[in-house]
């Protein structure tokens, strides 16, 4: 889709809203207090969450006039792949809270978006059922380390035999942030049996539970996730055994970023969790540029975080990111009206990187840089 398509958005988006604040309202009006929560709230004093927003603010677009730009396309290229427009739905676990579609519908719409899904270990839905779902999708799969690395790597080899064609590790989550909102509304989403698919489903994980109960079996799977003890040392297990690429998400410190590159891995994903676990972290977006700076494209650099708009991901772009991932405003999406709300925020977000990109002066996302921005606030 290109900038001189704009006026045809329009009509196809007649229905659904076009801020994602009304997005989030109406997905408030729809879901339980609980659920509701849980997806738009930060840990602690919510500070990081704040900043992820707040920091968008202190670039502005520098933009060139009098290029022609009829051909602007927001098209690029991926881990060798076309992709529509750089942009990537995040993984967030659980998808069943919020619609009962969940996962299903919202690879869905990536599949016809062009653009990678990723799903989380703790889905609702397995990933051989996600990917059945959207079979000529560009699926990746989000690997929580398992305590047991036998299970670890069962998960991968499932994903790798239903077609997926990354792997996301994420590593931020050690521990789980202070989620005051949860403990409040006493919600945890792995009670209410929504994230448990990929370890019934999986022959090391039940092996490695000798007395599986419906009673024990999502503490067992907690007991699983957390991993305190995580160091970079046991990724070189996951490099041995998949040849699929791996991508580290949570990263925030260009020196980490540099152990990534160093260890072998294929790309890395710059992020505080969407503000959810280390409150008083650093902004993504404010991260980046250091990060940027020290991988010098040896690997895909992809960052999110607080992206709202298609200014949001031009700054990322520009301040050296391959690509962006969203999670929350999808997810409103999915809450309102399953896979067409999905696809509604992800054409709407290509509108408006299209006519930025173009009203900026450029043809394409190849072409941004740090000089497509000044810095104009602090
Ligand atoms: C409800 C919810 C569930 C999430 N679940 C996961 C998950 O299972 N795995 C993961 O790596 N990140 C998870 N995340 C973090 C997202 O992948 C992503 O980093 C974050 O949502 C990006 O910020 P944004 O929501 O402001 O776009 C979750 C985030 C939310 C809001
Ligand atoms: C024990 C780790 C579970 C994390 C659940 C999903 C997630 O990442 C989130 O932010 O919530």
């Amino acid at each position: 889709m290109s900038a001189k398509s704009f006026t045809t958005i329009g009509h196809e988006t007649k229905d659904h809203p076009i801020y994602i604040e009304e997005w989030e309202q109406l997905a408030k009006e729809k879901l339980k207090k609980g659920p509701f929560d849980y997806v738009r709230s930060g840990a602690g004093d919510e500070k990081t969450l704040a900043a992820n927003r707040a920091a968008f603010d202190k670039w502005s677009i520098y933009p060139r006039v009098l290029r022609d730009v009829t051909d602007a396309t927001t098209r690029t290229k991926l881990l060798n792949q076309e992709i529509s427009l750089p942009l990537l739905l995040a993984p967030l676990g659980y998808q069943g809270i919020i619609h009962p579609d969940a996962e299903c519908a919202s690879a869905r719409a990536a599949e016809k978006a062009g653009i990678p899904f990723v799903t989380s270990t703790v889905s609702t839905r397995s990933l051989e059922e996600v990917a059945e779902a959207a079979p000529t999708g560009k699926n990746w799969f989000q690997l929580y380390w398992s305590n047991n690395r036998e299970v670890s790597a069962s998960m991968v080899s499932r994903a790798e035999a239903a077609g997926y064609q990354a792997i996301v590790v994420t590593v931020d989550t050690g521990l789980l942030g202070w989620r005051k909102s949860d403990f409040k509304n006493g919600f945890a989403p792995l009670k209410e049996a929504m994230g448990d698919a990929n370890y019934r489903n999986d022959p090391a994980f039940r092996k490695s539970v000798p007395h599986w109960t419906e009673e024990n079996i999502r503490e067992e799977i907690l007991k699983n996730i957390l991993h305190p003890n995580l160091v970079w040392e046991d990724l070189l297990f996951l490099r041995e055994h998949t040849l699929l690429p791996i991508l580290v998400k949570g990263i925030l410190h260009p020196d980490d970023a540099e152990k990534a590159v160093d260890l072998g891995l294929d790309g890395i994903i710059v992020s505080n969790h969407g503000g959810r676990q280390l409150d008083g972290a650093l902004a993504s977006i404010d991260a980046l540029p250091a990060i940027a700076a020290r991988v010098n494209k040896r690997v895909p650099l992809l960052v999110d975080s607080g992206f709202r708009s298609g200014s949001d991901l031009y700054k990322a772009l520009a301040l050296g990111a391959d690509a962006v991932l969203i999670g929350r405003p999808y997810i409103y999406g999915l809450a309102v009206s399953g896979e067409a709300g999905v696809t509604s925020i992800i054409k709407n977000l290509q509108t408006e990187l299209d006519l930025t990109l173009a009203l900026s002066g450029a043809n394409s996302i190849n072409e941004l840089s740090t000089t497509n921005l000044i810095q104009t606030g602090c």
